[in-house]
């Protein structure tokens, strides 16, 4: 069996950069190894979830139902590890995945503020997609803690990843929300034993390398 390696963080905390760093380092290394991003864009797996990210199911990510929505996110990984990287994983290879299960833990559960029932949503979403569904664990979930502030300052300068274009999708346009999806990810990588990184220091936004440096260290654990 191959590892796992999640890259996690909120919204435009620099997930996508870190995890094609990460990529080409481990390539450089000779090691067998392959990215993938989640949502799948690229595959018709993700139709409903582009339909929930344009708003089609409610304007606002209060009014979609939780449950179903993070079904759509579920069938849409299933669909990639069947199709692209199951044989690989199972081969030894690496999988440096963008985004996981746990991006469902992260901006899914950020909407309910009772304990109780956050946790028996985790509860019931890892049984979902790690056991019903079959798809791996991941051997090492790496935190990108990036602040709310500075997360929408990155975010400014980049495009949306569906359409291209300047439009942010539902998430993205909703500030409340991406305050509170950065404070439930803070509970869950410390509720779930998470490798945290803190992407600024001292109010200054740490450099790509510097926080690449970081994430390549927390890596190395899992080789020993
Ligand atoms: N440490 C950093 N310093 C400066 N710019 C960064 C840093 N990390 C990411 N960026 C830039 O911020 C934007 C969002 O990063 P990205 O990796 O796309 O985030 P995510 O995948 O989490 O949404 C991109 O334009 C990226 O080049
Ligand atoms: C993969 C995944 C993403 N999401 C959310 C996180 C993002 O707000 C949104 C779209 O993902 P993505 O396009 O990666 O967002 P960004 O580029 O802004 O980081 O979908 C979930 O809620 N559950 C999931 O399983």
């Amino acid at each position: 069996m191959g590892k796992l390696i999640v890259i996690e963080g909120t919204d435009s905390s620099g997930k996508q950069t870190q995890a094609e760093l990460l990529y080409e380092k481990y390539k450089k290394m000779g090691k067998k190894v392959m990215k993938v991003t989640f949502p799948n864009y690229e595959s018709p797996s993700s139709a409903p979830v582009k339909m929930y990210l344009n708003g089609q199911f409610g304007k606002n990510v209060g009014e979609v139902n939780t449950y179903a929505v993070s079904t759509m996110f579920a069938v849409d990984r299933y669909a990639s590890f069947k199709t692209i990287w199951e044989e690989f994983y199972k081969d030894g290879g690496i999988i440096i995945s963008d985004r996981y299960t746990t991006s469902n833990m992260v901006h899914q559960a950020s909407k309910m503020d009772d304990k109780g029932e956050k946790d028996g949503y985790l509860e019931w979403l890892t049984d979902l997609e790690y056991e019903k569904m079959g798809i791996p664990k991941p051997d090492m979930v790496v935190f990108l803690n990036m602040p709310t502030q500075m997360a929408y300052k990155l975010m400014e300068k980049r495009k949306n990843k569906i359409t291209g274009e300047d439009k942010k999708d539902i998430h993205e346009n909703d500030r409340e929300y991406m305050q509170k999806s950065h404070d439930n990810a803070c509970y869950i990588a410390n509720k779930y034993s998470w490798k945290e990184i803190m992407c600024v220091k001292d109010g200054e936004l740490k450099t790509i390398d510097e926080i690449g440096n970081e994430v390549l260290r927390v890596c190395e654990e899992l080789s020993r």
